[in-house]
């Protein structure tokens, strides 16, 4: 049985039973060491962690390298084609041992460092971003207090992180080399199985840019409103720290600056949680019931007893980043989270559930297709239930609401705050990989990387730093995903996604009416169709699994741009009867060191300009 046993699709499939039967054990223990560490920072769980690590990449180098060696091209199964062919990207697993502890030891660094940063008031205590930082951020409407927030933590996270993440690129493209890609982005795109992906995302966000542009025209217009013209200018890019996210990923937390109808303003759900008693773990129960509702798994004894649901109190340093995990056995889910009793807070956790219930679903799968059909299925799932739960009708169902109807002006704000989450995230879910591509593909080289960030930054979302910034300054680690080495164009994918799935199992659940005022809540019929897909995993073609729950094979912005039609209609309208300007003319030319705004002398017109200008730190 020389050379011709790779021909052989039986010793292939025996190959992939011996795979299918060492490999949850390695992972499972694996994730366990995981866990505990991120639950319990300490130097001994640290060292448990990397361990398991190098024992878990040790068993991909030896399946990997194996698959390798299958000559699948008259294999009659599909399935085990697919699976060999799945095993043979073994990431970092391809480094040298001595560099594959490195890689692990400055991923540790970086996730950690984020993990454990905090922001020092002059005499009193020291914040942590969540949930303190975060809180500032979101509810502070003093712009030199929301600037300590963001500098501080830029200085806390980012700056710390420079020098390791230069030395993460270089070892990352060198394990993407080992697997056969020109780099780590190439790599990480690989896993949509598509040979036009980047064109396919620029075409997205070009249908997706003037609904953002008219979002953005408007909330400038509002923030130079509360803010004056000393800080915003009509014309210009936004200062990024009056955005009410850390980030500017998310604008939800100005609605109350931004509302259309100020009259009539939204019922204060976390208002109205608290004084109803909800606990973190009846949060939970609520995102648990919504899945069970639709005839999907509850989740598991397990789940109830292993999760971390809120920040331990008894001083333990955790990861506070909320995140679900699969232990790969059949019966072991969680979540952790620092869980606050806030409806922003709630809605993550429906994220969170989606998937818990995606891990469910396919946990009799193979250990290899135990993987959403691509990374934006993971993130659509629970995604899309949030766009029920957060409806009116279901948080009027469920108690969270009191008046009943909802006037076309009531609307109006309704559908501002749900643009504010999912409109506004546009652009910055997009370029977060933008940078980390050019990062990995030599396009953005390591002397300019904060310059980089801060043109995509301009040109993406239309922001500006609020303080100048250098190369000493390394602003996207401030960001987990990029400390934590985690891909990001999941979100933007499933921003577009979870619309298309949101619109097809409203039409299976029956519902008529706008696509903004439909929660399929209980529906049995949208539960099967959603069930039926999720038990797929990664098994099939995710253009397959796409059509079975939408009937299109390709993602189409067209149910994103049908919920927002009416907020869009009315968008419009105001801009143009404010004259706004979409855009940022003044300051789309000059890469910004940071948005510095002074009275300059009376211009021609006679009239006061206030022009924010860039002071360029190179001149
Ligand atoms: C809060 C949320 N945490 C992630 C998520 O839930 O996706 C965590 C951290 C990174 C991966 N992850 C997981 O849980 C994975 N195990 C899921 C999986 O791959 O199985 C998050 O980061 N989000 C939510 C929307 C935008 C983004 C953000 O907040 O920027
Ligand atoms: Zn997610």
């Amino acid at each position: 049985m020389g050379e011709d046993k790779f021909y052989n699709e039986t010793v292939a499939k025996a190959f992939l039973q011996f795979y299918e039967h060492t490999a949850h054990i390695v992972w499972n223990q694996f994730m366990e060491a995981t866990w505990n560490y991120v639950t319990n920072i300490t130097k001994k769980n640290r060292e448990e962690m990397l361990h398991k690590d190098s024992e878990r990449s040790q068993h991909m180098l030896y399946f990997g390298t194996r698959a390798r060696l299958f000559k699948t091209s008259r294999f009659h199964d599909a399935a085990v084609k697919r699976m060999l062919s799945k095993l043979q990207n073994i990431d970092k697993a391809a480094l040298p041992q001595d560099e594959l502890r490195e890689y692990n030891n400055l991923l540790a660094y970086m996730e950690t460092t984020y993990s454990m940063a905090q922001v020092c008031l002059n005499e009193g205590p020291c914040l942590p971003l969540e949930p303190d930082l975060q809180e500032v951020m979101a509810t502070s409407r003093d712009q030199k207090e929301l600037l300590w927030a963001w500098q501080g933590w830029r200085d806390a996270v980012g700056r710390q992180l420079r020098i390791t993440f230069e030395r993460y690129v270089q070892l990352s493209n060198k394990a993407a080399k080992l697997n056969g890609y020109k780099d780590m982005g190439a790599l990480w795109r690989s896993k949509y199985e598509s040979d036009s992906l980047e064109q396919d995302l620029e075409q997205l966000y070009q249908e997706l840019q003037p609904l953002y542009l008219n979002l953005h025209a408007y909330v400038r217009r509002a923030l130079h409103r509360h803010y004056g013209p000393e800080l915003i200018d009509p014309r210009g890019p936004i200062p990024a720290h009056l955005l009410g996210n850390m980030w500017a990923q998310s604008w939800v937390n100005i609605l109350d600056l931004v509302l259309p109808f100020p009259r009539k303003p939204p019922e204060d759900i976390t208002k109205i949680m608290k004084s109803q008693h909800w606990k973190p773990s009846k949060m939970f129960e609520e995102a648990d019931k919504f899945f069970t509702s639709l005839g999907l798994l509850s989740t598991p004894p397990d789940f109830w007893k292993k999760s971390m649901m809120e920040r331990p109190a008894d001083g333990r340093e955790v990861e506070c980043h909320a995140s679900a995990w699969d232990f790969y056995n059949g019966k072991d889910f969680r979540i952790k989270k620092c869980t606050e009793v806030t409806i922003e807070d709630l809605l993550s956790i429906f994220h969170q559930m989606g998937h818990i219930q995606y891990f469910l679903q396919y946990k009799n799968l193979s250990v290899i297709f135990r993987a959403g059909a691509n990374p934006a299925f993971e993130e659509a799932v629970g995604s899309m239930i949030t766009l029920s739960a957060s409806s009116h009708k279901h948080l009027l169902n469920r108690g969270l609401l009191s008046h009943q109807h909802q006037d076309s002006e009531e609307e109006v704000n309704f559908l501002m705050g749900i643009a504010l989450e999912k409109i506004a995230f546009i652009p910055f879910a997009y370029l977060m990989d933008l940078f980390r591509w050019k990062v990995f593909d030599g396009t953005i080289r390591k002397d300019t990387y904060n310059q980089e960030w801060w043109n995509l930054r301009l040109k993406y979302q239309g922001l500006c730093p609020p303080v100048p910034r250098t190369e000493e300054d390394f602003d996207p680690g401030a960001k987990f995903h990029i400390s934590a080495s985690m891909p990001y164009i999941r979100y933007f994918i499933s921003l577009v996604l979870q619309f298309q799935f949101h619109e097809a199992l409203c039409k299976a659940s029956g519902h008529m009416g706008p696509l903004h005022q439909c929660d399929i809540y209980n529906s049995k019929t949208a539960g099967k169709l959603l069930e039926d897909i999720l038990k797929l995993g990664s098994s099939k073609p995710w253009p397959e699994v796409l059509q079975k729950i939408t009937g299109q094979t390709e993602v189409s912005t067209k149910a994103l741009m049908t919920y927002f039609k009416p907020l869009l209609n009315w968008l419009v309208t105001e801009n143009v009867r404010q004259g706004e300007i979409l855009g940022w003319p003044d300051f789309s030319w000059l890469p910004p060191s940071f948005c510095l705004l002074y009275k300059t002398p009376m211009s021609s017109t006679g009239k006061d300009t206030d022009k924010v200008t860039f002071l360029s730190l190179e001149l």
